[in-house]
């Protein structure tokens, strides 16, 4: 791979090339970057990663694979903005949420193109992403997307009707985290401890709860069983969970972010 070109210079941009780079699949000399017109973040990205600013589009042509990383809405614009820019085989890696394989290949040609759904955790190298190929990646070049991938977390392959559904749990999923994790400092600080140390012991409390459920190949609702007492705490936590509608509101969380992405994918 000697020239990847992100379209988009965003979080998620970020997120891969600070991945690729520390897990060294990609060297930052190979990396180019552009954006719609915040040329200040491309100067911040370059100085922070010794990335390249990409200088003209005629530079596309040059590029091995090509990340397009911009918003749902900005993505038509974006591709037909780089449609003659590019290279007739050139390989096409989207991160937009909801744009389907189809919609890109309208707009840029057949060519090789892999959806990928990762999230921000890429940057530490722990993203849990989803990926869908058209049939035009071959297999070596399936290869490559997937070291790509698995350099930034895990990826599994799903059929691309499924990305919604990988969007909507594992894509946005670190945002559910922090949202519970609010959720608990401000309980915990209720309770008088500071907000630091609310944050230690949940953070750490997340972390042990995915290590246990990787390294003890037990169910969740085992492991959940074995930290409730009959007539103790957690038993009255989880009742008063059950009586707010818990996993109602689960249910709907994932309902709503996967029509939304259906909603993207139809230019809503
Ligand atoms: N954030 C996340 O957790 C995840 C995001 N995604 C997907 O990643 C994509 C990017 O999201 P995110 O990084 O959060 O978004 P950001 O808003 O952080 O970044 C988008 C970037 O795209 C640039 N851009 C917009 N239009 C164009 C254009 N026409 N040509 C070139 N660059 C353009 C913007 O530049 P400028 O400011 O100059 O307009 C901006 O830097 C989305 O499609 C999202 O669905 C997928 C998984 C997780
Ligand atoms: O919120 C979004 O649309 C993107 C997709 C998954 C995470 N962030």
């Amino acid at each position: 791979m000697e020239k990847v070109v992100f379209v988009g210079a965003g979080s998620m941009a970020e997120a891969m090339i600070q991945g690729w780079i520390e897990q060294n699949v990609v060297d930052a000399t190979q990396i180019y970057i552009t954006n719609r017109s915040n040329y200040e973040r491309l100067d911040e990205l370059s100085l922070k990663y010794g990335v390249n600013i990409l200088q003209k589009k005629e530079e596309l042509f040059h590029a091995d694979i090509i990340v397009l990383a911009v918003k749902p809405k900005d993505g038509k614009v974006a591709m037909e903005s780089i449609s003659s820019f590019i290279a007739q085989n050139t390989p096409v890696l989207s991160v937009m949420a909801g744009i389907s394989i189809n919609a890109i290949s309208n707009l840029l040609g057949n060519r090789p193109i892999a959806r990928v759904m990762p999230n921000t955790s890429a940057t530490i190298g722990m993203s849990a992403s989803g990926v869908a190929f058209n049939e035009d990646v071959n297999e070596d070049l399936k290869k490559q997307y997937l070291q790509m991938l698995d350099a930034i977390g895990i990826v599994i392959e799903v059929e691309e009707e499924k990305l919604h559904a990988v969007t909507a749990l594992s894509g946005s999923g670190p945002a559910y985290l922090y949202y519970l994790l609010e959720a608990w400092e401000k309980v915990g600080t209720e309770f008088g401890l500071s907000k630091e140390t609310v944050r230690k012991l949940m953070v750490q409390t997340i972390a042990g709860s995915a290590a246990m459920l990787q390294q003890i190949k037990e169910e969740p609702d085992v492991l959940r069983k074995k930290v409730t007492s009959p007539g103790g705490t957690t038993e009255a936590g989880i009742q008063a969970l059950e009586s707010h509608h818990f996993n109602e509101a689960i249910y709907q969380c994932i309902k709503s972010a996967e029509a939304r992405s259906r909603e993207l994918a139809k230019g809503e």
